[in-house]
């Protein structure tokens, strides 16, 4: 494990039964709180986006809001939230997904993704890959190219990276940390 690897690592907390019984939840409010840390995981992040030639940076609500904001600055590019269902006011398109705990709907202003747009989608966990699945189909539908899934931590035993294969037609799936 590298020094990255491991300060990032040391800044997640697990959390037992949050937020239902049997879920080890992965908090990762400490690591925000180490701007060190913080700082290391935006420049990882801002280098998978300049590698992948990526365009615009889409972060997933809300936890992939946070990270993925000072990685679209950090690499020079726009910022495209896609949120829970409900929240943005434009013409949406809209994704249904399960996740580990529940399932959701989530969208994007279909007027932020154009045709040549070539998207890294930024988020903090990888767990069953239901969200990052639903992510994908939206870029995609809205005309953009995902070049790239880029996660601070892959829950390896959700098996969400074989389900991504298909959808992401050969663009990586970066994860700094797998457990
Ligand atoms: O791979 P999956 O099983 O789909 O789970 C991963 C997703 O679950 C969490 O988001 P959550 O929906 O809890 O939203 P939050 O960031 O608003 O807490 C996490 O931030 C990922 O987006
Ligand atoms: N175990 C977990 N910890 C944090 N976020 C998650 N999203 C889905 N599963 C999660």
């Amino acid at each position: 494990m590298t020094d990255i690897q491991e300060l990032l690592l040391s800044r997640i907390r697990d959390v037992a039964d949050h937020p239902e019984p049997g879920v080890v939840f992965k908090d990762i409010t400490p690591l925000l709180a180490d701007p060190a840390a913080f700082t290391a995981l935006t420049d990882a992040f801002a280098e998978i986006a300049t590698r992948t030639g990526a365009t615009k940076v889409v972060g997933l609500e809300a936890r992939g809001f946070i990270l993925g904001a000072p990685v679209a600055l950090r690499a020079g590019l726009g910022f495209i939230p896609v949120r829970k269902a409900g929240k943005l006011p434009g013409a949406t398109l809209s994704q249904a997904y399960d996740l580990e705990y529940g399932s959701a709907e989530i969208e994007v202003h279909a007027e932020d993704l154009a045709a040549g747009d070539r998207v890294l989608i930024v988020d903090d966990v990888l767990a069953t890959g239901g969200t990052a699945e639903a992510s994908i189909q939206l870029i995609q539908r809205a005309g953009a190219r995902v070049v790239g899934v880029a996660v601070l931590m892959e829950l390896g035993f959700l098996h969400g990276r074989p389900r991504l294969e298909a959808a992401l037609d050969g663009a990586p799936l970066e994860s700094l940390l797998t457990v």
